[in-house]
């Protein structure tokens, strides 16, 4: 079936957006009430009609197909517009933009329009943690992204990012669903007592390491990193024997469990092309220089094959907020961070990856000018937020429940999370204004408060509902809102050529 540009016959005069010619059919999203409704408009031997579900009604010599905007309909899309399918990114500059209530593509879209010059979008991405609190699957996600796109008629491809996956299962239930690039995360197995160990203790640590699962042997790890000084593009990273061993003791296990996905990965991906992506950033102390190398080097040394890294860089990435540190120390840090991502792998040179993106305004121009565009934001809590502001402004009572809810909640819900945020330094909802409701989305404590409870709020059935409920009537708000948000944190990554 092939596709031809224009000739927009019939679906406009519908009030039908983004419309698609396929061979002979036309296809688009019909906002004729309350839910999204694929509209499609085709004679009645099309092979894509065909395809289709919806009711059918004849207009003249044609079949005009309203539909639901669900899974099934989806895949006869994807069948002809291929732009809906997700794809790998490579190592160029990227963005991952987390959609907790699968409504913010159509907004995420509009900012890569605007400010996102040469960025590869991930419009599908969703941490395991988040689907479970958002009850939502890994599927799920896929499909309200490839909707989001459809609707905005985005055809310059986007990755789907499988995030925080710590089990084989999450790997099988997230390759099922077609996602491309999948986020590794062996935290749990990071052992932070390395740092302190004294000489004894970190000798025991070192020789009860999973030497078999590691296909190594102590002798052979410690005679791979003789006593050196290794020199990357100007910078010196001492190497020794006992930094060595702190770095196995930490990150062995985690290497370990991350090659089991990565293989887990491959038997269940076959031919299919995918990436992945090897985070540590959700663990206690920061990743030193020889850390990431030891990460690195083994890595590649039991066959895995990573586009992006994310160290624990220094410093505090909260959840929602901006960075918390000193910026220059930051940026001194990460600059060997990225000439090791850039000059020491036999991976060849990979992404260093921005985890808790979002916010994270004081230190993008450090992090974009060190890594020279090998770099990936993360960001997913954010784009909740902007609905909540968003809801705020529509429906302030509303609102104010939710935030009574968060502050109640936020005592449990901030477990798993990094998050400093004291509800007692929080406005109590009945003492604001409601023309001042939006801003406690700019006040620190606040803003963390309701970025970590969005799994009670949209487990609260009546706010939940009415979220979605409110976001769907005024979805132009949404979008507007999230466009010029996601402006600021695209602006600082985009390349001014357009490259
Ligand atoms: O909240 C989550 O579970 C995830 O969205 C994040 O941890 C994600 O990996 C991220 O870093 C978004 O900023």
């Amino acid at each position: 079936m092939s596709l031809k540009p224009g000739g927009l016959r019939a679906l406009r005069d519908l009030d039908v957006r983004s419309v698609s010619v396929v061979g002979e059919a036309e296809v688009g999203l019909s906002r004729d009430g309350s839910e999204p409704r694929l509209a499609a408009l085709a004679p009645p031997d099309s092979p894509l009609l065909a395809r289709l579900e919806g009711d059918r009604a004849r207009r003249g010599d044609e079949v005009l197909l309203l539909g639901p905007a669900g899974p099934k309909n989806l895949d006869a899309l994807r069948g002809v517009l291929p732009w809906l399918v997700p794809r790998p990114l490579g190592l160029g500059t990227s963005a991952g933009m987390g959609d907790r209530l699968g409504l913010a593509t159509p907004g995420h879209v509009r900012a890569m329009r605007s400010s996102g010059a040469g960025i590869g979008p991930i419009f599908a991405q969703q941490s395991i943690r988040e689907m479970e609190r958002a009850g939502r699957t890994p599927r799920q996600v896929m499909d309200d992204a490839a909707w989001g796109v459809f609707a905005e008629d985005w055809r310059d491809g986007f990755g789907a990012d499988a995030d925080h996956l710590k089990t084989a299962e999450h790997v099988d239930a997230c390759a099922a669903a077609g996602y491309t690039f999948f986020t590794f995360d062996p935290g749990d197995r990071v052992d932070d007592r390395a740092g302190t160990a004294d000489p004894t203790a970190l000798r025991a640590l070192f020789d009860g390491l999973p030497w078999d699962d590691l296909e190594d042997t102590p002798g052979n790890l410690l005679g791979r990193y003789p006593d050196a000084s290794l020199s990357l593009d100007g910078h010196e990273v001492p190497v020794d024997g006992e930094s060595v061993a702190r770095a196995a003791v930490k990150y062995g296990r985690a290497v370990v469990h991350a090659a089991y996905l990565y293989r887990r990965l491959e038997s269940v991906m076959g031919k299919r092309e995918f990436e992945v992506e090897v985070s540590v950033d959700e663990t206690e102390s920061p990743t030193t220089h020889v850390q990431h190398l030891y990460i690195v080097r083994e890595l590649s040394r039991l066959g895995v094959r990573f586009v992006s890294l994310a160290p624990r860089l220094v410093g505090s990435f909260e959840k929602g907020v901006d960075y918390l540190g000193d910026v220059a120390e930051f940026e001194k840090d990460l600059a060997v961070h990225a000439a090791i991502a850039r000059e020491a792998s036999p991976n060849g040179p990979y992404k260093l990856s921005l985890h808790s993106g979002s916010d994270k305004f004081s230190v993008y121009p450090a992090f974009v000018r060190q890594t020279r565009g090998l770099a990936h934001l993360k960001t997913a809590g954010t784009s909740y937020l902007e609905a909540l502001r968003t809801a705020a402004v529509l429906d302030p009572a509303f609102f104010r429940e939710v935030y009574a809810l968060a502050l109640a909640r936020y005592p449990e819900d901030r477990a798993s999370y990094h998050v400093s945020a004291n509800v007692e330094k929080a406005a109590r909802p009945e003492t604001v204004e409601d023309a001042e409701l939006p801003l406690l989305l700019d006040r620190f404590d606040e803003r963390e408060i309701l970025h970590v409870t969005f799994g009670s709020v949209l487990d609260a059935a009546a706010l939940g509902g009415r979220l979605f409920e409110l976001l769907r009537e005024d979805e132009e708000a949404y979008a507007a809102n999230l466009e010029s948000h996601f402006r600021r944190h695209l602006a600082p990554f985009a390349s001014p050529s357009g490259s």
